[in-house]
């Protein structure tokens, strides 16, 4: 069984006629823009933004129509995944490169939905290393900067080439061990010169929903 697909596929029953709607990043999210692709070729009406190239490639593919953002004042929902998820639904994302683009559309969402398969569901955040934006001036410099962080950070490569996001900087892959206090470790991250955004989700996640391996899956909602 894939779980992906089945959280995916539960979220997408979250999606309603006439929602404007936040597509995520990754093969989760992979999912679940085809389940909503599908219901759109089926007369769901919606109007959608994505968060990566890739998936603004995917949801015209399966034939979702894709709006400026000019023309939005924000969105009902975003469905989206995650690295690593806790209780608090404190995320870490990022995997996929897409950190930046995913928090813009997040925040600016009523509700943020995380598709997940358990594995991704922990106590606490830290086991997946932390995704931080940084721009490529001086990047040796804030790699510095990290280490003395305590980040252990490395520079992310693809095909032996520096990785490049879709807003042309490059990814550190941060090692901080058990993440005690997020809230306090993504504002530190936010005041060093030349990091542009991280992996850290604080306060965003208003629902998950997560595949598991019997078959079913579960919902944890925000307490927030
Ligand atoms: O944050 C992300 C991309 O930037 C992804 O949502 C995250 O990496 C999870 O990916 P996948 O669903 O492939 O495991």
């Amino acid at each position: 069984m894939n779980l992906k697909q089945l959280a995916a596929e539960k979220a997408v029953e979250y999606v309603k006629d006439g929602m404007s709607i936040g597509l995520g990043t990754g093969s989760t999210a992979y999912w679940a823009i085809r389940k909503i692709g599908e219901r759109v070729r089926e007369g769901l009406t919606i109007q959608a933004v994505a968060t990566s190239k890739a998936s603004e490639k995917l949801a015209q593919e399966q034939g979702i129509p894709l709006i400026p953002f000019d023309r939005l004042e924000g969105l009902d929902l975003t469905i989206d995944g995650a690295d690593e998820l806790d209780r608090e639904l404190h995320l870490i994302k990022g995997g996929g490169g897409a950190l930046l683009r995913e928090k813009i559309v997040a925040f600016h969402s009523k509700e943020l939905i995380i598709i997940a398969d358990e594995s991704k569901f922990v106590d606490k955040l830290g086991t997946f290393p932390l995704p931080v934006e940084i721009v490529p001036f001086a990047k040796e410099w804030t790699m510095a900067s990290l280490e003395e962080m305590g980040a252990r950070p490395m520079l992310r490569t693809e095909d032996e080439h520096i990785f490049v996001t879709d807003n042309g900087n490059y990814i550190a892959d941060c090692r901080f061990g058990v993440i005690e206090n997020p809230k306090e470790l993504h504002r530190a991250l936010l005041a060093l010169p030349g990091v542009v955004d991280n992996g850290l989700f604080i306060g965003l996640a208003t629902r998950a929903v997560i595949g598991r391996s019997d078959g079913t899956v579960t919902v944890v909602e925000s307490e927030a």
